[in-house]
């Protein structure tokens, strides 16, 4: 127990003050061995009572006062029962008044006020005082009255001090009570948090993400081969990462290759290196990626558009973990694991025949499928959130965005995910230079555009209220935007929103948005 805590409470600080004050007897500290640390260290505030200060101020006396106050902590020690203030008379028969404290009922030690007497001294007790003092005071010491400076309690008030010492034991077991279930919370927060964010860097707590990251947990310790499957942008290399780094492989390579990045020949080097020679411009031997990857991770991202002879290849080294460079006659062997990825439905591919089933089978052993945003708008405040701050240069004063600029993000589709996302913040913090909140105005046209066409203010949907008010607001909404977005074309708005065309009519009617429509005739019909 840290005592130099407890002396610094508020509650501490007033009742030594008080003690001190109306008792001129000072508050002190006992550890649970009975030791008195302020002395041991020298830190001892001069008590009133000149005969206890010539004591504490000398080497033996010293000992002697430790000594007294050992035998109330040997006291508190025999009696666990004892939970109140006990006296005992230290050396120079002053009294001692010790309250232990006891913590989750363990004895921590004790607070105590000492150098005070019961009675007034009498002239016979003045002279045996003084009589125990000589071996311990320096010589020449002035005790001439000292006897009138003793500081005298009697019943009541010693009484209330002990309420005020038991007072005090109190509010310290109290703090440590409240100190170890609050430790206690945090622990099991940071337990929840760990659990839930152990791939920090991942943001998301909608529904479809908690079941990546449940999935991602099983995975990571494992040495199987996964499939990442989502849109661009939705996160696919960031999770192969996160897998990688939270799992054994963790201290060894992670190597990033693109399938679609090159064209076959050149993939098929950087993959499985080439021997000298091996083509005009191989002017010597190279590892391939496979190699470097050797003990950790290969992160194979549109495995979809590897060609079939490649994926011939790539199935030997999963199945077998060997491969034979560019040129090369001697199978190279490796221990990687493989983490593929592909925005594509490779069963589709497999069907149509542009993907080997054996591969498709052997890769899609475990598959995580990564939600496009716009399944995840759950997550779209923490997502702004953590961007803002990811991107917030030091000085940059913007702190947010305005609730319509919101609204908007809200409402966007998201064909890029999350890259679109965060890239879309960046460029608003760019552009909102020393704003605090950055207005809806400085969206890119392209979101704007997408959720308001026209320009006019974003009404976000209603919450609240009537539910089929809110339904005829969004009807009439929808049909407004629609209308011009078609150029008034109904047929085609009738289709978009699935209705007949006479429906459509009816409903413009109705919510009186034929005023300057166009004549039906003139209506240009698509094909
Ligand atoms: N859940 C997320 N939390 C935080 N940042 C994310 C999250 N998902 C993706 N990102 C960020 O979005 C960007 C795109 O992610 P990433 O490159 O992993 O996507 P991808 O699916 O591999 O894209 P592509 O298919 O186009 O290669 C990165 O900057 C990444 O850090």
């Amino acid at each position: 127990m840290d005592f130099e805590k407890h002396l610094n409470l508020h509650t501490i600080i007033m009742l030594r003050d008080v003690i001190r004050k109306w008792w001129q007897v000072e508050l002190s500290y006992a550890d649970k061995h009975g030791l008195v640390h302020d002395w041991q260290r020298g830190d001892i505030v001069p008590p009133p009572n000149d005969f206890c200060r010539m004591s504490l101020s000398s080497k033996e006396g010293l000992r002697r006062c430790g000594q007294s106050v050992r035998v109330l902590h040997e006291k508190f020690k025999a009696s666990k029962k004892l939970r109140r203030a006990l006296f005992h008379d230290c050396h120079l028969n002053f009294s001692i008044l010790g309250a232990p404290i006891y913590i989750a009922n363990e004895y921590e030690g004790f607070l105590f006020v000492e150098g005070f007497a019961r009675q007034p001294l009498t002239g016979r007790d003045a002279e045996q005082l003084r009589a125990k003092m000589v071996p311990i005071a320096p010589p020449h010491s002035d005790l001439e009255r000292a006897e009138d400076r003793v500081p005298v309690l009697d019943g009541a008030e010693l009484s209330k001090l002990t309420d005020l010492l038991e007072f005090a034991v109190t509010e310290i077991s109290n703090y440590e009570l409240e100190q170890s279930r609050r430790d206690e919370t945090l622990q099991s927060l940071n337990n929840d948090m760990s659990d839930r964010y152990r791939f920090e860097k991942i943001i998301g707590r909608s529904g479809p993400m908690m079941e990546v990251f449940r999935l991602m947990e099983k995975v990571a310790n494992s040495d199987s081969t996964v499939l990442i499957n989502g849109e661009s942008g939705t996160g696919k290399e960031l999770v192969a990462r996160a897998i990688h780094h939270n799992g054994p492989r963790k201290d060894q390579p992670f190597v990033v290759q693109n399938c679609s990045a090159f064209n076959d020949n050149l993939l098929e080097s950087a993959l499985f290196g080439h021997t000298r020679g091996a083509f005009t411009g191989a002017l010597r031997d190279k590892k391939g990626l496979f190699e470097v990857a050797d003990g950790g991770t290969f992160f194979l991202d549109e495995v979809g558009d590897m060609s079939p002879a490649l994926q011939v290849k790539l199935l030997r080294v999963l199945q077998e973990g060997t491969f034979l460079p560019v040129g090369g006659t001697q199978l190279k062997e490796v221990n990687v694991r493989v983490i593929a990825a592909t925005h594509k439905d490779l069963g589709e591919l497999v069907k149509r025949g542009e993907f080997r089933e054996d591969l498709f089978y052997r890769i899609n052993v475990i598959r995580v499928q990564l939600p496009p945003l716009r399944e995840r708008r759950d997550d779209m405040p923490i997502l702004i959130d953590h961007f803002l701050r990811k991107h917030h240069r030091d000085g940059q004063r913007a702190r947010g965005l305005a609730p319509e600029a919101l609204a908007i993000l809200g409402a966007y589709s998201w064909p890029g995910n999350i890259r679109e996302l965060e890239n879309e913040l960046e460029r608003l913090l760019v552009l909102g230079g020393d704003m605090e909140i950055i207005p809806a105005e400085l969206l890119s046209s392209r979101i704007r555009d997408a959720v308001v066409p026209g320009g006019g203010p974003f009404i976000p949907p209603r919450t609240h209220g009537k539910l089929h008010e809110a339904v005829e607001a969004l009807e009439r909404e929808m049909i407004q935007q629609g209308l011009l977005r078609t150029r008034y074309n109904k047929s085609r708005l009738a289709r978009e929103l699935g209705i007949s065309r006479s429906n459509l009519i009816l409903k413009i009617a109705r919510y009186g948005l034929d005023k300057g429509l166009p004549d039906d005739e003139a209506e240009v019909e698509e094909a």
